[in-house]
């Protein structure tokens, strides 16, 4: 008996000892992409969509640190603003750079407002935007919802499809003459693996026969991938790059319209706390993709964990990636 409660007591420290090595090992691996090179991303502006909040707000954390001039696209100022003077006083009392006009904007961040569920909001975003800025030089179109319950945006499309794919398809169309004039130039998109479980099917795309919002989050990032191979396609001769990418499972607030019961909810915690990623460990690609040398010149590719990863072909479909990219352009309203 008291052998068995001996072992198990090892057990549990055994376990508890692990995990926090996990999460304390995690924590210093974190930082290894540029982070020997403090100015690798001084006089670059980065735009990234939902940087308010989970692996968005950790990129834009990342980049800043960097030396880049990042600016949030997000749907609510407010909660914008608040994690914008968080990050801000996180890199000053980690020794980042002072906001500097000198150095392109180096550390510097710019709140705008963009709700990805309205044409209309994306318009003027990009209409403000190209007034103000006069280069571009890396898109993360990063923003997501999940699984959320059947919702339609203001112009009337199934939401996870409208706010994943089309707003960012709008997004992008509109800012290309900038990235291209603020070339060379990264465009990076932030899919997921749950992109093998989607399907374009072109005669519902809207969902308004049947709604599964597991199959329309998979659809809406099927849609993200489909969309970069035919972007890179377009692209080529530009030295304007785009990339994909799947971040892995991460803890950030994506979850909000899963429902788990009150009193699973601490034990759910404590396995995300133990084995999801840290924003900061999710993040890790996206800030590869937009900042290190060694992926200039490659556009079209799938990446995970910072490496280039094979896809399914119906993600490598040609044929199914430029109809909907045809069909994408009728639904935004650039082609009539
Ligand atoms: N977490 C994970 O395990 C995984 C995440 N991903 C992808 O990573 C990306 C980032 O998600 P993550 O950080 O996890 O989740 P979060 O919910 O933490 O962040 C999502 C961001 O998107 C914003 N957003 C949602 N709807 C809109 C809209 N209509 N207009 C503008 N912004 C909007 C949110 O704004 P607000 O805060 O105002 O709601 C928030 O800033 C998503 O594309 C997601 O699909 C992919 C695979 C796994
Ligand atoms: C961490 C966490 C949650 C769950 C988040 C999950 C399960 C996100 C999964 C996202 C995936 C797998 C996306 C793939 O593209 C809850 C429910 C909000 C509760 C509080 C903590």
């Amino acid at each position: 008996m008291a052998v068995a409660t001996a072992a198990a007591l090892l057990a549990a420290l055994g376990g508890a000892l692990w995990l926090a090595t996990r999460r304390f090992v995690g924590s210093r691996v974190q930082r290894l992409h540029g982070g020997g090179n403090p100015g690798l991303m001084h006089g670059k502006t980065v735009l990234i969509t939902g940087a308010n909040s989970g692996l968005g707000r950790a990129t834009a954390a990342e980049l800043l640190r960097l030396g880049a001039r990042v600016i949030m696209g997000c749907r609510d100022r407010a909660r914008a603003e608040e994690a914008a003077s968080q990050l801000r006083r996180e890199l000053r009392e980690a020794g980042g750079p002072e906001p500097s006009p000198d150095v392109g904007g180096a550390g510097e961040l710019v709140v705008k407002e963009l709700d990805l569920a309205s044409l209309r909001s994306v318009r003027a975003f990009c209409q403000e935007l190209l007034q103000e800025e006069p280069r571009l030089d890396v898109l993360i179109n990063n923003a997501g919802v999940f699984q959320c319950p059947y919702m339609k945006t203001e112009d009337g499309f199934e939401m996870q499809f409208g706010v994943n794919h089309l707003g960012h398809f709008l997004l992008t169309s509109l800012l290309l003459g900038l990235l291209k004039s603020s070339a060379p130039s990264r465009i990076v998109v932030v899919s997921s693996k749950l992109y093998k479980y989607g399907e374009i099917n072109f005669e519902d795309l809207n969902s308004e026969q049947s709604y599964n919002k597991s199959f329309c989050y998979s659809r809406s990032k099927l849609a993200n991938i489909l969309f970069t191979r035919e972007l890179a396609r377009r692209l080529e001769g530009t030295n304007v790059t785009v990339n994909v990418l799947h971040p892995g499972i991460v803890r950030t607030n994506l979850g909000r319209h899963i429902h788990i019961p009150l009193l699973v909810k601490p034990l759910f915690n404590l396995v995300s706390w133990a084995f999801f990623k840290t924003p900061l460990e999710g993040a890790q690609t996206s800030i590869y993709l937009a900042s290190s040398p060694e992926v200039e010149g490659v556009s079209g590719r799938y990446f995970g964990d910072c490496k280039e990863e094979e896809l399914l072909p119906k993600a490598m479909d040609e044929s199914v990636a430029r109809k909907l990219w045809d069909i994408s352009e009728v639904m935004v309203g650039i082609l009539k």
